[in-house]
């Protein structure tokens, strides 16, 4: 039996389409595939939980329907079932955590791979608190953390009719940049200590902290160009002391991974990341977002047997 987690909203409606193809596939009837669908935000975390606790070996795997927020939401139903397969079938408007995956391919190739001919990989998702005393209740990511510029760009592409217009397009990354360009006016540098590896920090001026799985946020950009997920370390990659108008440069250099090579980036790696701002600044965990002073990160001690495409993790 497969169990499918489908957000309806995701990626403006996409997510039913894809579905429906799904849903009229042969494979689909003939495999015993149940479908639940989110019904409100935080619903995902719910329904794994749930589901998992029901059907544990009687499942072959949960299948995703939709986006990294929808991804970020069932993973976190998963923290104590680890041995649980996961399949995800993007589509949302940034699905970020597919190219991490190197998913190729249409929704209905990628259902048919994952019924016929899976590849689960050992996947390392991260975890995080905001909290400042134990006990921490860890939550997980699947792809990055942010801190600074591109939490409240986040908050922003969240809250944004372009996204839905965007989407609606075809343009998925497109509601990102339209918001990126609208914060870039308002967003105030702030100072941040950072402890990587208990080596201490102190950034001034910073604009973003960024804590990576692999490349890719906000839809494609590649953000931190040589991570690859393991069960070892994150880039951190750090943006301070810069111009409004090379944060521009930035960004465009970002869908290449060229911003690295700019004198305002710093590319660490790192196992345990430790944040502190005195005034309270916006994260976003997988697109999600938050307001905090303080975060703890880490590498979640289990792997997760994820469907992956070729070139995916696996080997640390
Ligand atoms: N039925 C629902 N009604 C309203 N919101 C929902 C529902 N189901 C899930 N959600 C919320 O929808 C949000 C967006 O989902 P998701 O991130 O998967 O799609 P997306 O934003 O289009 O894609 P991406 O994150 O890849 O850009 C999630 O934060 C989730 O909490």
């Amino acid at each position: 039996m497969y169990i499918l987690i489908v957000n309806p909203i995701a990626g403006n409606g996409k997510s039913m389409k894809v579905y429906k193809k799904l849903q009229r596939h042969p494979l689909f009837k003939e495999k015993d595939c149940r479908t639940f669908f989110t019904k409100y935000e935080g619903h995902g975390t719910e329904l794994a939980r749930q589901l998992s606790q029901m059907y544990g070996e009687k499942m072959k795997c949960f299948i995703i329907v939709g986006g990294d927020g929808t991804v970020h939401e069932v993973i976190n139903g998963l923290t104590h079932h680890s041995s649980i397969h996961l399949s995800y079938i993007p589509a949302g408007s940034g699905n970020d955590f597919a190219r991490g995956l190197h998913l190729k391919g249409k929704p209905v190739k990628l259902f048919e791979q994952i019924i016929q001919s899976p590849e689960y990989k050992p996947y390392w998702f991260g975890r995080f608190s905001t909290k400042l005393k134990k006990p921490y209740n860890f939550k997980l990511f699947s792809s990055s953390m942010g801190f600074g510029f591109d939490a409240e760009v986040a908050k922003l592409v969240n809250r944004s009719r372009f996204k839905s217009v965007a989407n609606r397009i075809g343009l998925g990354t497109l509601g990102y940049v339209i918001s990126l360009l609208k914060q870039l006016f308002q967003f105030q540098p702030k100072n941040i200590d950072v402890i990587l590896d208990g080596q201490f920090y102190s950034i001034k001026e910073a604009w973003m902290v960024t804590v990576a799985s692999h490349p890719y946020f906000g839809g494609g950009m590649k953000i931190a160009p040589g991570a690859k997920n393991n069960p070892h370390d994150f880039h951190v990659v750090i943006v301070s002391q810069i111009s409004k108008w090379k944060i521009l440069a930035l960004f465009f250099t970002v869908f290449f991974g060229k911003h690295t090579k700019l004198k305002e980036v710093q590319v660490y790696q790192a196992r345990s990341i430790e944040i502190f701002a005195d005034e309270g600044i916006y994260y976003h965990a997988d697109g999600q977002t938050g307001r905090c002073t303080h975060c703890i990160i880490q590498k979640h001690e289990n792997k997760y047997d994820v469907h992956q495409g070729k070139i995916g993790s696996g080997n640390p």
